[in-house]
């Protein structure tokens, strides 16, 4: 039995100048999530939004706000992005020593806990906190931009953290972010992804491509 799987437009590729339009646009479009890449130029080198804007575009969007936070420190700045409207919450253990704390934080607050995994983390990085988080998201890309090629060697990262998750009998979704497009999404799908971050290509083509692109990477 094949699963769902859910698209989520990375708002990077979005035009900034229009960038509430571009939210409504996707959700239109038929985007499951809309995830948000927030980067300090010092965890990761480069610098893009913070939880005012992520409050803003509350307004243009009912999606769930899938929040990726490439930010060192953690912790001081999770109550912001919840109260802002983030619905799912990740973020990467090597910003801070305490992922467990981290994760209690964001669930304290009513909100999802992800856990990212850069391409150089190995899956044990998240196996004590099977029972407590809602989402691993692979990286298959360095973080820091939008446009980078797939790094294949996360297919098999991918595959290892489904059969982690299915043994752990939780409900937990694995998403992939990074270099998604028609040749990569049916790779990610096939070694088990459930959501599939999109920005180059979900907002190719303007706003009257976004439905179709989404559907392609889905593959519906
Ligand atoms: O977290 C990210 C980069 O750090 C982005 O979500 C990711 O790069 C998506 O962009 P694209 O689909 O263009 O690769
Ligand atoms: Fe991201």
């Amino acid at each position: 039995m094949s699963r769902p799987v859910k698209i989520a437009p990375s708002i990077l590729s979005a035009d900034f100048a229009r960038l509430g339009d571009e939210v409504r646009a996707i959700t239109e479009a038929g985007a499951d999530y809309v995830h948000v890449d927030v980067m300090d130029g010092h965890f990761v080198p480069n610098l893009t939004i913070g939880p005012l804007v992520v409050k803003a575009l509350r307004a243009y969007s009912d999606l769930p706000f899938d929040v990726h936070l490439m930010i060192q420190p953690v912790d001081p700045f999770v109550e912001a992005f919840a109260e802002a409207g983030a619905d799912i919450i990740s973020f990467h253990p090597e910003a801070g020593p305490h992922p467990h704390r981290t994760v209690q934080l964001i669930k304290s607050l009513g909100k999802k806990a992800g856990l990212v995994l850069n391409p150089a983390t190995p899956v044990e990085a998240v196996e004590y906190l099977l029972g407590d988080i809602d989402l691993i998201l692979v990286m298959s890309v360095n973080p820091g931009f939008g446009g980078q090629g797939f790094i294949s060697s996360q297919l098999d990262k991918i595959a290892r953290l489904r059969r982690m998750i299915d043994d752990s009998g939780r409900e937990i979704e694995l998403e992939v972010d990074g270099g998604i497009n028609t040749r990569t999404a049916p790779q990610a799908i096939a070694a088990g992804a459930d959501v599939l971050v999109a920005g180059t290509a979900t907002f190719a083509g303007g706003p009257t491509a976004y439905g179709a692109n989404i559907r392609t990477l889905r593959g519906d």
